[in-house]
């Protein structure tokens, strides 16, 4: 009996390799912007009205699948869908943990980045957490070229507490238009009732009710579709990416790069091309040596990876404005009312 087993276990192995798997994400940010919310989202469908304050680290888990059938398909060849496990790493923006929160930093395959919509430095300051990783974390199946900082992995960008930007003019986008636009969302199921966390950078306000709904649906389903690229990244990175799909194309040209002008807010959401792609994607396919350094699907936790010595970046301090800014957010988060 033991013996059937155990030849079953191989064979198993032998033709397609253990059924699930893991990719790590860091979901990082300044202090207040949302993180936690967002993790909740995603990984139950909803966020609580007023989350602690996250203490050096949380860790979500989003369950997800890959394979040949289902939606979320992206056709591995002679198998079947197989098991994923998303793990989010909210890491805690609070200026208490910067000199520890880098210990979080390990085995990397990709960052979302949060940031205020209704905080201008949220966003700038989403340049020094980039380069803080990028110095001093390390990666699982880097990319062939650093991103914004040097970062090696997939990244996106969330912007979040687009309705209190909108109450406070911040984008001068209209804020009828977003509550329209979130409850017609919300009609069609694509989000629990009363959700406050919009899983998209913006609503674009010259696009019109339609246009900024679909936005809406688009991009939850990008995060999903981000995920799913993490997973083909580190387990099937010999796939070929579905044509005419954005979000698992090999090369993606940024709508706007972390390491340009955060503060120039009007410029980056007058880019033509913000309406069809409001992720900041930056992938590039493994080059053919850093494939070896992605490990094989396993059951197991991710061994280490050395990171390459050309992503190392000096280490990033903190500016006394951002001090300043860390106990405005905070005084800022008692303020709003989800
Ligand atoms: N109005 C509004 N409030 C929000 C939204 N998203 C989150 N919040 C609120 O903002 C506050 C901070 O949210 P968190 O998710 O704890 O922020 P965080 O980035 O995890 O903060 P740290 O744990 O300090 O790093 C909470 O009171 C949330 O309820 C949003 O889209 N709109």
């Amino acid at each position: 009996m033991m013996f059937w087993r155990e030849r079953e276990r191989e064979s198993k192995e032998l033709n397609g390799g253990p059924p699930t798997g893991q990719v790590r994400v860091l979901v990082v940010g300044d202090s207040g912007v949302g993180k936690t919310s967002l993790v909740n989202l995603i990984v139950k469908g909803g966020s609580f009205s007023r989350p602690s304050q996250t203490i050096g680290c949380t860790v979500g888990v989003k369950h997800t699948t890959y394979g040949n059938s289902g939606s979320s398909s992206n056709s591995i060849k002679g198998d079947s869908e197989r098991d994923f496990f998303v793990e989010l790493w909210d890491i805690s923006g609070h200026e208490r943990y910067k000199d520890c929160r880098t210990v979080f930093y390990s085995q990397i395959n990709g960052v979302i980045f949060v940031h205020d919509l209704s905080q201008r430095r949220t966003k700038t300051s989403l340049q020094k957490w980039a380069a803080e990783i990028a110095a001093t974390g390390t990666f699982s199946a880097p990319l062939g070229s650093g991103g914004p900082g040097g970062l090696p992995v997939p990244y996106i960008v969330i912007g979040n507490k687009a309705d209190v930007a909108a109450k406070e003019g911040t984008r001068g986008s209209s804020g009828n238009l977003v509550d329209v636009a979130r409850h017609w969302v919300e009609k069609q199921g694509l989000l629990p009732s009363s959700e406050e966390l919009p899983l998209t950078e913006s609503f674009p306000g010259s696009g019109g009710l339609i246009a900024a709904a679909k936005e809406a649906r688009y991009d939850k389903e990008a995060v999903m579709k981000f995920f799913r690229m993490l997973i083909r990244r580190r387990y099937f990175p010999d796939e070929t990416p579905a044509p005419n799909s954005w979000s698992v194309s090999p090369v993606q040209k940024p709508v706007q790069r972390l390491d340009e002008n955060f503060s120039d807010d009007d410029k980056f959401y007058k880019s033509p091309s913000f309406s069809s792609e409001p992720y900041k994607y930056n992938t590039h396919p493994p080059l053919p040596a850093q494939r070896n350094l992605t490990p094989p699907p396993t059951l197991y936790p991710q061994q280490p990876v050395l990171v390459q010595e050309n992503y190392s970046l000096p280490r990033f301090s903190l500016t006394g404005s951002q001090e300043n800014y860390s106990s405005s957010a905070r005084s800022k988060r008692t303020d709003i009312n989800v």
